[in-house]
């Protein structure tokens, strides 16, 4: 596996470019000029960058999976964030649209929900083939699916219900079950489709390959329902697990395993605002410690990796 980081910063989040260069290159939606710096080793010793201007949409647009790469868009705003997201998850969804004849795709709970509203929209709402989509949930909260709490409602809420995605391509949780049983039904009802071809595996880890997964980190760098120190991050046999003790409420909820995550094909890593800077500082940096935030666990086998992100969330980068 080879790995290799490539950053874009848009003009006008950028504090290392002069002000009328922002200004001139201030970004509509779309097309929001970035420099990109093609590593980041090259970005850490920044006397060897040449910035580059490009269209963010075209650093945002997919490519193959021929080996792990790993990409940092950062916005100068989240409503920019969420126009590139959503380019971003269309063009992923005609590719294996394509390819597959379906798109597999996993939602995270939080703030994610609120990022894919642009979808939702013209021109996203005719041209996306939506008879394609099956959706899946990272993690989902133990409670009723009309609950608060509910991951499953935020989605259907926010995005689901404005989208003609057929109700039998949703596969919310049984919320009949306890923790354990809803784990182990969700795992069964993702083996059955691996059976029947919609949901592809991984030639190389034996894990299911999600085509997409839009996933968000909490401000302690928790991703799924996989937090920091908990034992539940070394799980790496079963497909989806339980948790009883969760240190974020509500405490019951089921999770994929770092095994299913790694072994997608695309990850977007979705993280706005100052609250996660720390977070994000700390699974950018080189400099490794033992102590690894789930986040930082979530290295792909085989795909890309693209963190979509704003200047609150990337600001304690530069020191
Ligand atoms: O509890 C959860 O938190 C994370 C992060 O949420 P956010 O609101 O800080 O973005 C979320 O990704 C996960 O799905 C959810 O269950």
């Amino acid at each position: 596996m080879s790995t290799s980081m490539s950053v874009s910063v848009s003009a006008a989040a950028s504090s290392s470019l002069p002000p009328l260069l922002a200004r001139r290159r201030s970004p509509p939606a779309s097309l929001a000029p970035v420099r990109s710096l093609r590593s980041r080793s090259r970005l850490l010793s920044s006397a060897r960058t040449t910035p580059v201007l490009l269209p963010a949409a075209a650093m945002a647009a997919p490519a193959p999976a021929a080996s792990s790469k790993r990409d940092l868009l950062i916005f100068d705003a989240e409503e920019n964030l969420a126009v590139a997201l959503a380019k971003y998850t269309a063009d992923l969804s005609a590719k294996f649209a394509t390819e597959r004849g379906a798109f597999t795709v996993v939602l995270s709970g939080g703030s994610l929900i609120y990022a894919l509203r642009k979808l939702t929209e013209a021109p996203y709402l005719e041209t996306v083939d939506w008879s394609k989509w099956h959706v899946f949930w990272v993690d989902e909260r133990v409670v009723p699916k009309d609950h608060e709490d509910s991951n499953y409602k935020l989605a259907l809420d926010g995005f689901l219900s404005k989208v003609p995605i057929p109700a039998g391509q949703v596969y919310a949780i049984n919320d009949a079950l306890s923790a354990e049983g809803a784990a182990e039904d969700y795992e069964t009802i993702l083996k059955q489709l691996v059976k029947n071809g919609v949901l592809a595996m991984s030639k190389t880890t034996g894990f299911p390959r999600f085509d997409l997964q839009l996933l968000g980190m909490g401000p302690d760098g928790h991703i799924a329902s996989l937090f920091p120190g908990h034992p539940l991050v070394k799980e790496n046999t079963k497909w989806v697990t339980h948790i009883l003790d969760s240190p974020k409420p509500p405490p019951q909820r089921i999770t994929f395993t770092f095994p299913v995550i790694n072994s997608s094909a695309y990850v977007a890593m979705v993280v706005t605002g100052a609250g996660k800077a720390g977070a994000v500082q700390k699974a950018i940096s080189d400099k490794k410690t033992s102590d690894l935030l789930p986040v930082e666990m979530a290295i792909l086998d085989d795909g890309e990796f693209t963190w979509f992100t704003d200047k609150e969330a990337v600001s304690m980068l530069q020191n």
